[in-house]
């Protein structure tokens, strides 16, 4: 199921998605809620930023419905995947690695939202490959704040729905949407004022960054 997004602006136009991710604190959930975000995630995978089951399920249960949750995982069981989304009651999950279609096809259920994360370092991934609902275009290491030249790629590919991550900040994102055109973005190490650790003003100021790129 690919998630509606169901947000819009007064003139019916479809806002851009945003998604806040790596969240271990209620602060900072509260504050990206309230500054409007679309999307919101809880790493699993090894990580500063990684966060236990029952972590995500209390944070998870403050964020409205219409705010999508997403576990983030990289290279972990199928099973496992299941498991801790299950566990944290995320409505999204979000997969880093080398996981393939068919990891894809075990994972969905009624009601979850796929996001493949992948880079755009050897080849323009084409959505849709793996059974995904959303494509994530990032740098080749995630959540490493790294940047990549999202000027030279051809996104033809990505569909109508793709989110671009890798290095974003409240400072590059407007310029990186009117340049990459996606249909959504999406941030960590940008929002922080250290490894792991989330600035409530820097979350802020990308939301509305990112919302008056367009
Ligand atoms: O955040 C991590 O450390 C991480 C580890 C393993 C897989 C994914 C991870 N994070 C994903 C993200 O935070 C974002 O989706 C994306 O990579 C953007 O990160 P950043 O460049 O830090 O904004």
């Amino acid at each position: 199921m690919v998630f509606a997004g169901g947000r819009r602006d007064d003139g019916g136009m479809e806002k851009l998605f945003v998604k806040v991710c790596g969240l271990r604190l209620e602060q900072d959930v509260d504050t990206a809620v309230e500054a409007g975000a679309d999307a919101i995630g809880f790493v699993f995978a090894e990580s500063p930023r990684r966060v236990d089951a029952d972590t995500a399920a209390r944070l998870a249960r403050r964020v409205p419905e219409d705010v999508l949750t997403v576990g983030v995982f990289r290279n972990q069981a199928v099973d496992e995947v299941r498991r801790l989304a299950g566990l944290a009651g995320v409505r999204g999950i979000q997969l880093h690695g080398d996981e393939g279609a068919e990891d894809y096809a075990a994972l969905r259920r009624e009601g979850v939202t796929l996001i493949r994360a992948t880079s755009c370092r050897e080849s323009s991934p084409r959505y849709g490959e793996f059974g995904e609902d959303l494509l994530l275009l990032d740098a080749p290491v995630p959540g490493s704040g790294a940047t990549w030249d999202w000027t030279v790629k051809d996104f033809a590919g990505a569909g109508d729905r793709w989110i671009l991550a890798g290095g974003l900040s409240p400072q590059n994102v407007g310029e990186a949407v009117r340049s990459a055109r996606p249909w959504g973005v999406d941030v960590s190490s940008g929002v922080e004022s250290s490894r792991g650790v989330k600035d409530p003003a820097l979350i802020t100021a990308f939301v509305e960054a990112a919302r008056s790129a367009r």
